[in-house]
């Protein structure tokens, strides 16, 4: 490691131990949703800082819910016991800022380069009173120590346009979490999915920045014994139970041995040149499948090593209030968030909409059907707009109707963002590069100012095509504020939706049913008046009737049918069309606020 990197991670502050204590959780079984089921019972350790921890044990033993409950992840579920980081219970703030947590699957922006990646990041994380150079001088040092520099400009990429590789990815993610010198380290399964030489590679590192102080703890399924050799404390669970928490390496080959020869006798022990630690996993998997996973707990309730393990969290715990002055500080901090609003604002636009402005794929969608549309609308319906023939009126009439619903539908193309960006948002937001209402105000800035531009574009090229009366300020208004509702409307469903498929069906289900109300359809003296509550919610209804009175006020309000002007035909004679425009602007501020709601209180991604 680098001199600046050891500066870097030893200016900042050391790490924090955790404790464990007693820790039981429990959920509703999701197979039966009447009984609760605890995923761990009685769970109890430390971390130290300086030190690696394993949490091992067979798939499904419950080391990701631990690592969970440790990192304050989890969203469902009741803990009972306590976890403590220095002797103390720590705020949900605490944790987002001085602890990294590396997911087991990517949650990368597939546009970036790994060094913007991780440039991005450290914008968003590390104070902003900061200078560029030393946020910069940081990432180099990180992707030296990661061995990323032979990708440093290598997009991050999908599984459609490959970009780096797996390992690579694990690195990054490494990295990000990396990126604020964080107290605690916890990585969920960070070998799995590479192969041998790259795992070794990547613990490693992970090593390296536990020897220079911070507290590092991993789940591990099947680590190849140079990687098991590497960690210097193990904790073993056995459907939610301990049966070992100690010294990794030969104190815990040899507890196991005793257990072979003594509670286990019937079970294999350790054959010379075996991989230790795929020996103790498979002890306990084997004495599992022939019911003895009870037996193990009870050994090592027993233990002295229990003993010892109990005392030391005794010991931490009774140390709350002695703590040194960073410590204190930093168990106080009441922001979840490193950099003010406006900073992150600024990276978001800087990182990723400069870089989507540039994408076909992010502009094709949200360009090319307002062009086809306004095509065919020019072609269709040229210069009907100044002719009063009752002929004519009806075609008018739709093309204005068209108008709106067009928009509305267009709304379809902002609901992938929220959806499939869903994993990425809920990684960062838990990391605390960013507050929802921040990441809501990044997504609307992005879409509104692209609406903005194409709206007066395509507006133009309808407008004077087709001869239309009245003012293009309103014309033009009413296609934005319906287009920007029909962004926010799109977030409000992609961000209750759980899935594309359930959000496809919804949307266009909602929109097509403000279409019958929006008074063109039907003539809303029609629409019965248990139907009439809806007309009055419909945005599409207040867009439509500005831009007829729009077009047909004064003189253009001719006689229509039966006598009937336009405008008496369609109930719309007496409406002020700025107030409807201005009662749009308000389902925008309204459908605005719920997608805030939907974004901040519903989880989808429960764990
Ligand atoms: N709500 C629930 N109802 C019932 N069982 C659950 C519930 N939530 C989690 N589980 C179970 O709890 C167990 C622990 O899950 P966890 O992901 O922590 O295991 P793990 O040791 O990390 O497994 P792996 O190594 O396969 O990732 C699993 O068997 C899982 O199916």
């Amino acid at each position: 490691m680098s001199e600046a990197s050891d500066k870097d991670l030893e200016s900042g502050v050391p790490g924090a131990t955790a404790s464990l204590q007693d820790v039981t959780y429990t959920v509703v079984n999701s197979q039966n949703k009447k009984e609760t089921i605890s995923l761990l019972q009685n769970v109890g350790g430390y971390l130290l800082p300086g030190e690696m921890a394993a949490l091992m044990g067979p798939s499904g033993s419950g080391k990701t819910t631990l690592l969970d409950l440790l990192a304050g992840r989890k969203t469902v579920g009741k803990l009972d016991g306590s976890i403590a980081f220095a002797g103390n219970k720590p705020t949900p703030q605490f944790l987002r800022r001085f602890t990294g947590y590396v997911e087991q699957f990517d949650t990368l922006l597939e546009s970036l380069t790994v060094q913007e990646m991780l440039m991005y990041t450290a914008e968003l994380k590390r104070p902003v009173d900061e200078p560029r150079e030393e946020k910069q001088a940081a990432v180099e040092e990180l992707i030296d120590v990661l061995g990323l520099a032979a990708c440093r400009d290598v997009k991050i990429g999908n599984s459609m346009n490959k970009g780096i590789s797996g390992g690579q990815a694990k690195r990054v993610n490494i990295g990000i979490a990396l990126v604020t010198s964080p107290r605690v380290l916890f990585l969920d399964e960070p070998t799995s999915g590479l192969d041998s030489y790259t795992a070794n590679e990547v613990m490693t590192v992970v090593k390296s920045l536990a020897s220079h102080g911070i507290t590092v703890c991993a789940t591990i399924h099947s680590p190849t014994p140079y990687t098991f050799g590497l960690f210097d404390r193990l904790l073993l669970l056995l459907r939610g139970q301990m049966t070992y928490f100690g010294a990794n390496g030969t104190a815990a080959v040899e507890y196991f041995q005793a257990l072979a020869h003594t509670e286990c006798s019937c079970l294999e022990g350790l054959k010379e040149g075996e991989n230790a630690a795929e020996w103790i996993v498979d002890f306990t998997t084997q004495a599992d499948r022939q019911g003895r996973a009870a037996d193990l707990a009870v050994a090592y309730a027993k233990s002295q090593l229990k003993a010892d393990a109990d005392g030391e969290v005794e010991r931490q715990l009774a140390m709350a209030s002695d703590l040194d002055p960073a410590t204190k500080k930093d168990l106080a901090v009441r922001r979840a968030t490193t950099v003010p609003t406006w900073k992150a604002l600024k990276t978001l636009f800087m990182y990723r909409t400069v870089k989507n402005y540039r994408s076909p794929d992010f502009l094709g969608p949200r360009v090319a059907d307002k062009l086809i549309f306004s095509l065919i609308i020019m072609t269709l319906f040229w210069g009907i707009g100044d002719n009063l023939a009752s002929t004519n009126l009806p075609n008018v009439s739709a093309m204005l109707f068209m108008w709106v619903v067009l928009p509305a539908f267009g709304a379809a193309s902002y609901v992938p963002s929220i959806v499939l960006e869903r994993p990425l948002f809920v990684r960062e937001q838990s990391d605390g590069l960013y507050r929802v209402s921040t990441y809501l105000a990044f997504k609307m800035i992005e879409e509104f100012s692209l609406a903005f531009i194409n709206s007066i574009v395509f507006a133009n090229i309808v407008f004077w095509a087709l001869q239309l009366q009245g003012s293009f300020v309103l014309f033009w208004l009413v296609y934005l504020a319906t287009l920007a509702t029909g962004i926010v409307l799109a977030y409000t469903i992609a961000a209750l939706s759980p899935n594309m498929d359930v959000a496809n069906a919804a949307l266009p289900t909602y929109v097509t049913a403000l279409l019958f109300f929006a008074g063109c359809l039907i003539r809303w003296e029609d629409i019965p008046n248990y139907w009439k509550w809806f007309g009055y919610i419909d945005v599409l209804r207040y867009a439509y009737g500005a831009l007829m009175r729009n077009q047909f006020a004064g003189e253009r309000n001719v006689v229509f049918v039966n006598n009937t002007t336009v405008l008496d035909y369609y109930s719309l004679a007496g409406i002020n069309m700025w107030g409807w425009v201005g009662i749009e602007a308000c389902f925008t501020v309204v459908f605005c606020f719920f997608a805030y709601l939907a974004l901040r209180f519903v989880r989808h991604v429960k764990r």
